[in-house]
């Protein structure tokens, strides 16, 4: 207990807006955390951050305001590879919830199983060196080879100066790979350009590669609507942003995902109204198909292979 969030870190938003986008029935919001409370799951001690505790009631209770009807949640770094309050949520939500873990080489395969029973379909390795020290890639990629039989995936974390160094890396893993926030590009630069166009040649020539189009507000220069709520076809949130994702929906429409990132750890600048966040998505998947693909269809042959 006694946990102190990070000074500078905001709350997430507080009464967020009623979306104008009408979500697709069966809508999963596919990238999400709880955190604590810290009294009865206390934060790693290996950790970067303290976030504000955010509970699995208040993570459910944002999906029904939104109008999602699952949460993929996951791991994220100030947890470490303890993950019982995941597990906790997911097994709470009644089968509305699977998870993303962290896990170390000792793991066991008991465990594993435990985590499998619980809704847990992958795993998570962030290479994000504001949030980890280490990424000892042999011990990921062990853990992948044991992770592979239960038909679980990689989630992957990174940021986009990164790629080339983990490319052998990304490319020699055996499951599914999921990269979160597009490889976190830089916006400032051409969707065109040499950058981005190595994140493209990525999911191009590896079919087994997907990206979620999340987190405009971490990626964005030019930034929410000056106005609260002062957001429509003339004045997209987070402008800078769409092109990058527009692009990868359209081009990869199979293999992408979306999620809101609440409670939306490390911001400092502004806090994104999740409402917003949701009305950003007609102008990254324009077509009912895309945004069924991108918000029902690719989750669910994810998370809920059973159902398809
Ligand atoms: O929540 C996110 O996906 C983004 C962040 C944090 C983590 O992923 C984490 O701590 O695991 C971030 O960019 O600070």
């Amino acid at each position: 207990g006694g946990f102190v969030k990070t000074p500078g870190w905001l709350d997430w938003y507080d009464g967020p807006s009623q979306p104008h986008f009408q979500l697709p029935p069966g809508a999963v919001d596919a990238h999400c955390h709880v955190f604590g409370p810290g009294e009865r799951f206390p934060y790693a001690p290996e950790r970067k951050y303290t976030p504000c505790d955010a509970s699995k009631e208040q993570l459910f209770a944002l999906r029904d305001h939104l109008g999602f009807a699952r949460n993929v949640i996951v791991q994220a770094t100030c947890h470490g590879a303890d993950n019982r309050a995941l597990v906790d949520a997911c097994v709470a939500s009644g089968g509305r919830a699977r998870g993303v873990a962290t896990v170390r080489r000792s793991v066991t395969d008991a465990e594993l199983q435990t985590l499998h029973s619980a809704g847990v379909r992958g795993v998570r390795f962030n290479f994000v060196k504001r949030l980890v020290d280490f990424t000892p890639k042999d011990e990921l990629l062990e853990i992948a080879q044991r992770i592979a039989p239960l038909g679980w995936h990689v989630v992957v974390y990174f940021e986009a100066q990164d790629l080339p160094e983990l490319w052998d890396f990304f490319t020699a893993l055996p499951t599914t790979v999921v990269v979160d926030h597009m490889g976190r590009p830089d916006v400032r630069k051409p969707l065109d350009g040499p950058e981005f166009g190595l994140f493209v040649r990525l999911l191009r020539e590896h079919p087994n590669i997907w990206t979620k189009v999340s987190c405009p507000e971490r990626l964005s220069v030019s930034g929410p609507p000056a106005l609260p709520g002062r957001c429509g076809p003339e004045q997209p949130p987070y402008a800078d942003v769409i092109p990058f994702a527009r692009h990868l929906v359209q081009t990869f429409p199979d293999r992408v995902l979306w999620g809101t990132d609440w409670p939306h750890p490390n911001l400092k600048d502004h806090m994104p109204d999740d409402g917003l966040l949701v009305d950003f998505i007609p102008h990254i998947a324009p077509t009912p198909e895309l945004q069924r693909k991108l918000l029902v269809d690719n989750p669910m042959r994810l998370y809920w292979p059973e159902e398809c």
